[in-house]
């Protein structure tokens, strides 16, 4: 647990094997034995059709479901609004803090702080603590974006703000809107899947002078290597889509191909 974690509120406490659980704004307790399904469990799940009744029910409950997305939607644009120029950081929820992994995460998020941007992340543990961490403790912008996950998920403790998204989708509407660049650094498929839809964005050309910069050539240039090999290759891509991704190796690297791509 870090030194500058608050203490647990009251309510934070498990009370007789009850946990808080955080889906978007509210707080409910559900007993250990309880299974607790998420929001976007919830959406996705299919209904078979030719079940009238519960294919009534899931049309009444999609219809509300439609007001709390909607709301959602609200309350991200209402608190980031005033967000300056940003770098969205992704990586892996799973290195451990004094992991060479981990310290470079702290290391990026001081540099992009450091050069003026605020460093938005998706708000839980690992990379995205990390990247955090290096921003808030050098005394900028650090906002945590998190996601309601059927595991118990706290925000990590250095954000300047944090919000709770119960959707993915909406979530990562605020990663893209609100964010200048990307900035990747080692991850697994959270953090594939959040570098490919910014690659989609892109490359369809929804989001302009948008770079996208991978940090650790180690990590990440087998995977580039395969686009060229099999995907540029195989004509499933086009020459000028590599082209989207930047490879570096150090955080400093990073912030200086994010300030030459001219966004600013
Ligand atoms: C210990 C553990 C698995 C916690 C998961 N807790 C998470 N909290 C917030 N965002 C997440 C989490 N897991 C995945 N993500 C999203 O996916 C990316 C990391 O996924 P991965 O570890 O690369 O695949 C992050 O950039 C984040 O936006």
């Amino acid at each position: 647990m870090s030194d500058l974690r608050p203490e647990p509120l009251e309510d934070d406490v498990p009370v007789d094997g009850t946990q808080v659980r955080y889906a978007g704004a509210a707080q409910l307790r559900v007993g250990e034995d309880q299974q607790y399904v998420t929001s976007d469990e919830n959406l996705l799940e299919w209904v078979d059709p030719r079940d009238s009744a519960l294919l009534l029910e899931r049309t009444v409950r999609d219809s509300w479901r439609v007001l709390r997305i909607q709301s959602e939607f609200v309350a991200g644009f209402d608190a980031l609004e005033k967000v300056t120029e940003a770098v969205t950081v992704f990586g892996t929820a799973r290195s451990v803090p004094g992991s060479a992994e981990y310290e470079l995460g702290v290391e990026v998020g001081r540099r992009l702080s450091e050069a003026g941007f605020a460093v938005i992340t998706g708000g839980g543990p690992g990379a995205m603590e990390a990247a955090n961490k290096g921003a808030f403790l050098a005394g900028g912008e650090s906002i945590g974006l998190n996601i309601e996950l059927p595991f118990e998920q706290h925000m990590n403790p250095y954000l300047t703000l944090g919000m709770n998204f119960r959707y993915f989708f909406v979530r990562k509407t605020m990663f893209v809107k609100y964010a200048q660049a990307f900035v990747c650094v080692p991850g697994g498929i959270g953090t594939l899947d959040e570098l490919f839809e910014a690659l989609t964005l892109v490359q369809t050309g929804k989001v302009k002078r948008f770079p996208i910069v991978l940090i650790g050539r180690d990590f990440w240039s087998p995977l580039v290597d395969w686009m060229r090999g099999t995907l540029l290759a195989g004509e499933k891509i086009s020459p000028e889509d590599l082209e989207l991704i930047t490879v570096v190796d150090t955080p400093q690297e990073a912030v200086d191909v994010v300030i030459a791509s001219g966004i600013r």
